[in-house]
């Protein structure tokens, strides 16, 4: 690929001693959306984990624009370009949505451009975190990270536990952030067949390494692959 905005090579990462992604090699091209598939333990987690310095980095590199970043605390890696929306989502419960938003904001990120991708939000400005719904609570995660004008975005499951019409909704909101093309998205996601769709390009992992990686329309149509990779009752057909 020439000139990804991101770049691993030969990483091996975990926690602490324990060694859990093995050998990772990915690039990630400007405005590309990827999509990370994998039973759960597979690593998704600790790959974004790693690409953000929340993990150890026993060896390998990680550059950003050409620039390597292995070293930088997660918050510099933030103020570069990388946004994390974890599954934890992670937003400050006793703040409103509007105070949530602010805390994040950075240069010259705007409510409005928030609330214009969540209009939901704004109807909820003044309601404080704990009052949202897991729906809500997650377009906020999301608008969180926003504000802080990444250019590479990283969503953990972000679809965990929702109803299908808020899947349908936050799926319309990744479109959103993609569509203009300067925004590359990695989607981590066990409704594969959702992330798919999304995606131009997918990669499966299992055991901490990269097993397969390809066009994701090209792994829509390999449900052996998918049935071998993907965690119990994910049904390559008729997956959300
Ligand atoms: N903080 C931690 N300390 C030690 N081991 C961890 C830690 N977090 C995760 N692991 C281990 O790393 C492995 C990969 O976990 P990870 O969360 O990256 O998987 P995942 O594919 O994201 O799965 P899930 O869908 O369950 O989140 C698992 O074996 C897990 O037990």
């Amino acid at each position: 690929m020439a000139d990804p905005v991101l770049s691993l090579r030969g990483v091996t990462a975990g926690y602490g001693p324990t060694h859990v992604l093995r050998d990772i090699d990915l690039d990630l091209g400007r405005g590309e959306r990827l999509a990370v598939i994998g039973r759960n333990g597979a690593g998704k987690t600790t790959l974004l984990a790693t690409i953000m310095g929340l993990s150890t980095l026993h060896a390998g590199k990680i550059e950003l624009r050409g620039r390597g970043i292995a070293r930088l605390a997660p918050f510099r890696r933030n103020a570069l370009g990388l946004g994390l929306v974890p599954q934890t989502r992670d937003i400050f419960p006793s703040l409103s949505v509007e105070e949530n938003l602010i805390a994040a904001q950075r240069g010259d990120a705007t409510l409005e451009e928030a609330y214009a991708l969540f209009p939901r939000l704004k109807e909820r400005r003044r309601n404080g975190g704990v009052q949202l719904s897991g729906g809500e609570q997650q377009m906020l995660a999301i608008a969180r990270t926003l504000m802080t004008r990444p250019d590479v975005i990283l969503l953990d499951e972000p679809l965990e536990g929702l109803a299908p019409v808020i899947c349908a909704m936050l799926m319309q909101s990744f479109e959103d952030l993609a569509k203009d093309g300067t925004r590359s998205v990695v989607l981590v996601e066990q409704h594969a067949r959702a992330a798919l769709a999304f995606a131009d390009r997918a990669i499966l992992m299992s055991n901490g390494a990269i097993v397969h990686s390809g066009p994701a329309a090209e792994l829509a149509d390999r449900p052996d692959l998918l049935h071998r990779h993907v965690g119990v009752g994910q049904t390559p057909k008729g997956d959300a």
